[in-house]
């Protein structure tokens, strides 16, 4: 997709009192993205889309949401970006369309000429077009999660920003919200999802960005940080110590010398380089792995925390 990046924030920095809840974050959510925004409890995720959503007023920094500048902009940007962070109130007694009914007819923006149409779009999109018609409290929490966020798409969206969606979910409603979230991107909605689960939102997103403690510690698109952090090609050899002058030499980082051989982190260098090198000086080489880190290993990395894989 072309057009200017849904999201971008300069320096953006919030604080209570002398705490800096976010602290000069430049994140940039390309459009047509799945953007997961990733950190543990208190990192200053929440912050950062109150503020970009024009609920929090940010202490320094600039943001563009949609290529518009908030909050100069933001109720040109807003009707345009449907969002999850509160969780709108249904009522427990009426249907979930009665609900979406209420909700649409509330907004002042909204076109009640065309509320029907749009009513069963937003029922169908989320998969709920079977169950319109029972009562709210008759829903399990997969379903209320996806009603809410049918609310949000009852007028065409371009970009929806859903705050800890998976929140209290089971196993199953967390995978209707996943399996939600990559049909909203294929529609070319973007996306920006946060949570600390990581197993939650990893296998939908195309970016991330990692927050910790208030500052944004690694931010691009899921495949390259997972490439570029810390994949380690490992050599063995019976002799480990030229190995390791090898991928020194090479400009590997963090080489050790093993039992069995020598290990480091490729960083740009790529792991072909590492054989042929080792060939050419001599070493007979028994074995070459390169090992991926899993994100999780990543992101224990970056933020010195795990993440609750378990939910
Ligand atoms: N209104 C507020 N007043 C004072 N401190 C706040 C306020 N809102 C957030 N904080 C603090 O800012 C930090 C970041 O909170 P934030 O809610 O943005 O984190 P988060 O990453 O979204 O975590 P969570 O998933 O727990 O919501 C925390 O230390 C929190 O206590």
């Amino acid at each position: 997709m072309t057009g200017p990046d849904a999201v971008r924030t300069l320096g953006l920095t919030k604080r209570f009192g002398s705490h800096a809840a976010v602290d000069g974050i430049d994140l940039v959510v390309p459009a047509g993205a799945v953007y997961g925004f990733l950190g543990p409890n208190g990192s200053g995720k929440t912050t950062t889309i109150r503020m970009l959503l024009g609920l929090v007023v940010p202490t320094h920094g600039r943001i563009e949401l949609l290529g518009l500048p908030v909050p100069a902009r933001v109720v040109d940007a807003l009707p345009r970006v449907g969002a999850l962070v509160e969780g709108p109130a249904f009522h427990p007694y009426l249907s979930g369309i009665d609900n979406l009914r209420r909700l649409d007819a509330a907004d002042r923006t909204s076109d009640p000429a065309t509320s029907r149409r749009r009513l069963g779009e937003a029922l169908d999109r989320v998969g709920l077009g079977a169950a319109a018609s029972k009562r709210y409290r008759a829903y399990s929490l997969g379903m209320r999660q996806r009603l809410a966020i049918a609310a949000a798409l009852l007028t065409p969206k371009d970009l929806m920003v859903l705050d800890e969606p998976t929140n209290g979910l089971d196993p199953q409603g967390t995978r209707e919200v996943r399996s939600l979230i990559a049909s909203l991107a294929d529609d070319g909605t973007t996306v920006l999802v946060s949570s600390h689960l990581l197993s939650e939102v990893e296998q939908v997103c195309t970016h991330i960005g990692v927050m910790h403690a208030g500052h944004l510690v690694a931010q691009g698109p899921a495949a390259e940080i997972r490439r570029q952090q810390e994949a380690e090609a490992r050599v063995d050899t019976d002799q480990p110590e030229q190995a390791a002058e090898v991928m020194r030499e090479l400009g590997l980082r963090d080489v050790r010398v093993t039992p069995h051989g020598a290990l480091g982190r490729l960083g740009d260098v790529a792991p072909e380089k590492v054989v042929t090198a080792c060939v050419h000086a001599g070493l007979s080489v028994t074995r070459f792995v390169v090992d991926a880190p899993t994100l999780e290993d990543i992101f224990v990395g970056l933020t010195g925390e795990g993440f609750d894989v378990s939910g």
